[in-house]
């Protein structure tokens, strides 16, 4: 038996977060592996025109939770949605609901952040700083609590090169960062913003490190233990491989070139492409959280959840591998063959930028507009493109992140645990880990059915062709240009075509003499 699906048997878990990408795989293992669980507490906000209750019903009856069912089949009886909004006081939550958090909570998984890159400083400290803050003085009374789990970033300290597991100081306090905010108008807070982030890359990566800072600073003598993904990927193995949902990350860039809209990006073809499959992380955070609770190290231990020290990637590696799986499972409708320049060259990049992506949008959008449709293609594009370069910071840079502690605590597990909860990224085929994710993207992300593959990929045959068409139809345009225009161009054609025909003469005679 597993000790440590055994320890979250007859637990009252508390998740933040649980609706994101994270937080859905993280709910779905626990009920999968410790069916005797109490409860899983989740605090969730209405959204999108749905209730608290809609969405759990949503999650529930997803793909995702359908081995679930099969362990667990009063799952629904067991998950316990709290009304909460973390950007408010106390959460917004209702004192009954308050009590019962306080007084039954066993252990604490604080996922819930806003990821956006370019969120504003004044949200994005209220979710990341002040909602942490804040989460952890309801866990400083909570009697039964046995453990808390941070979830940061291993990008938090990417302003570093080499990266222990170990927090690091911020420039500013962060509750003079929190302070400041109160009375600071929103537009004077934006101005201020890039002087304060210094070095880091964005207001997101920034925010997670003061966040660590806060856990550092409010921790009291609660169990606490801060876990630093990379950048989380699709399944592995768990419940299935290739599971994704949302468009963070790799994956919008992953279907951007699928489509064929996105065939070059300003990339470091070497740089370790630093993912981390999501049930990678969640396992290594229940083994975190059991080991939290039993062993009670002294001080806050901080986890890598990363890849690249112990099975590096890189990124044309990975690039390889995207187009080769599209080359045999392509997705339907493409704009243009999926094509894939890895440049880290400023001019090249924009030279494709404007040959690859910009020209084919405007020349599509003229077709829509002479065939009296609505244009749209270089507003998509534009997107696109703002995506990728909001992303460029963290493809063309390589980091070193130690593992210490969690190879310490995988030597920890019995071999059972190990199997269980495997987060050893040692035993990760990259190649057969990538089609499984594009495979993914297909089919969970863009809902893509596997029956349309063949009307794919004929689309992608047309495409060529129109793509040979379209270049030799240039080719000669320019072509007849210059020789209209040019003394040395109609030499050089004057010449190409008399050694052609005297080519052409010296074949046929020698054909007519051997008869
Ligand atoms: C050459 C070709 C290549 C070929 C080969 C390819 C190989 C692979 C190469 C891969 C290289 C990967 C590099 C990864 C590096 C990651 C580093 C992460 C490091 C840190 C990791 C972390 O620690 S943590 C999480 C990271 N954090 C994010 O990764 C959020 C980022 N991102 C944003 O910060 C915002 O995204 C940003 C960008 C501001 C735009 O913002 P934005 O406002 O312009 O656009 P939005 O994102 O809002 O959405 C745009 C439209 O997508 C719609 N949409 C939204 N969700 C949807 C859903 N689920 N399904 C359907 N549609 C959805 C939405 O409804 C909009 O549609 P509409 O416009 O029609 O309304
Ligand atoms: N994905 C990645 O690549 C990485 C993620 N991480 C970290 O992992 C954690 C989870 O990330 P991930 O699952 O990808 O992110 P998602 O964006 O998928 O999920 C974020 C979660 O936070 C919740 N949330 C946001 N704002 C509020 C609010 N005001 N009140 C209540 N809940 C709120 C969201 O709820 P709702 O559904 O209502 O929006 C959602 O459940 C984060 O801490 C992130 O920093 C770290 C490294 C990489």
């Amino acid at each position: 038996m597993s000790m440590i699906a055994a320890f979250y048997g007859g637990k009252s878990i508390l998740i933040t977060g649980a609706t994101g990408f994270l937080g859905k795989v993280l709910m779905e293992k626990l009920f999968r592996t410790s069916p005797d669980l109490k409860v899983i507490y989740i605090l969730v906000r209405p959204k999108a025109g749905q209730t608290l209750q809609q969405r759990v019903f949503q999650i529930l009856n997803s793909k995702l939770f359908e081995k679930v069912k099969e362990v667990c089949p009063n799952v629904h009886e067991k998950i316990r949605a709290i009304y909460a909004d973390l950007s408010q006081n106390d959460f917004a939550i209702s004192k009954e609901d308050m009590q019962e958090l306080l007084s039954c909570t066993n252990i604490i998984f604080h996922c819930a952040a806003t990821v956006r890159f370019d969120d504003t400083l004044r949200h994005a400290v209220q979710l990341n700083v002040t909602a942490t803050r804040q989460l952890l003085l309801m866990a400083s009374q909570m009697p039964k609590l046995e453990a808390f789990i941070h979830i940061s970033t291993a990008y938090s300290n990417c302003n570093l090169k080499h990266i222990d597991e170990v927090i690091y100081p911020c420039p500013v306090e962060p509750k003079k960062i929190i302070d400041s905010l109160e009375w600071l108008d929103d537009a004077i807070i934006e101005e201020i913003a890039p002087k304060l982030i210094r070095d880091w890359p964005n207001i997101y990566t920034y925010t997670k490190a003061l966040g660590e800072m806060v856990v550092q600073q409010e921790s009291r003598n609660l169990n606490i233990a801060i876990i630093r993904p990379s950048i989380v990927g699709a399944t592995w193995q768990e419940p299935f491989p290739g599971w994704v949902d949302n468009i963070n990350g790799p994956n919008g860039l992953i279907i951007a070139a699928g489509k064929g809209f996105l065939r070059a990006l300003k990339a470091t073809p070497k740089a370790v492409a630093d993912l981390i499959p999501v049930d990678t992380v969640v396992n290594l955070m229940l083994a975190v959280g059991w080991y939290t609770a039993v062993h009670r190290p002294k001080s806050t231990l901080v986890y890598h959840s990363t890849s690249g020290n112990l099975n590096p990637c890189n990124w044309h590696k990975m690039g390889v591998q995207v187009l080769a799986t599209f080359e045999k499972i392509p997705l339907e409708r493409a704009f243009r063959r999926p094509y894939a320049n890895f440049t880290s060259n400023n001019f090249t990049s924009q030279y494709w930028n404007a040959v690859s992506h910009r020209a084919p949008a405007i020349i599509y959008d003229c077709y829509l507009r002479l065939t009296g449709r609505k244009p749209r293609m270089t507003k998509v594009m534009n997107q696109i493109l703002r995506t990728a370069s909001m992303l460029e910071y963290f493809i063309n840079r390589s980091w070193e992140w130690s593992t210490y502690n969690t190879e310490m605590l995988m030597s920890e597990l019995s071999p059972e645990d190990q199997r269980v909860f495997n987060f050893d990224v040692r035993q990760l085929n990259w190649l057969e880990y990538i089609e499984n994710y594009v495979l993914g993207v297909k089919k969970y992300l863009l809902k893509e059915d596997m029956a349309g593959i063949p009307e794919a990929k004929q689309h992608l045959k047309r495409l060529r062709n129109i793509h040979y068409l379209f270049n030799t139809a240039l080719f000669l345009i320019v072509w007849r240009l210059l020789i209209a225009r040019s003394q040395m161009a109609r030499n050089v054609w004057f010449f190409i075509v008399s050694f052609c025909y005297k080519f052409l003469s010296y074949f046929r005679a020698s054909s007519t003499l051997k008869v």
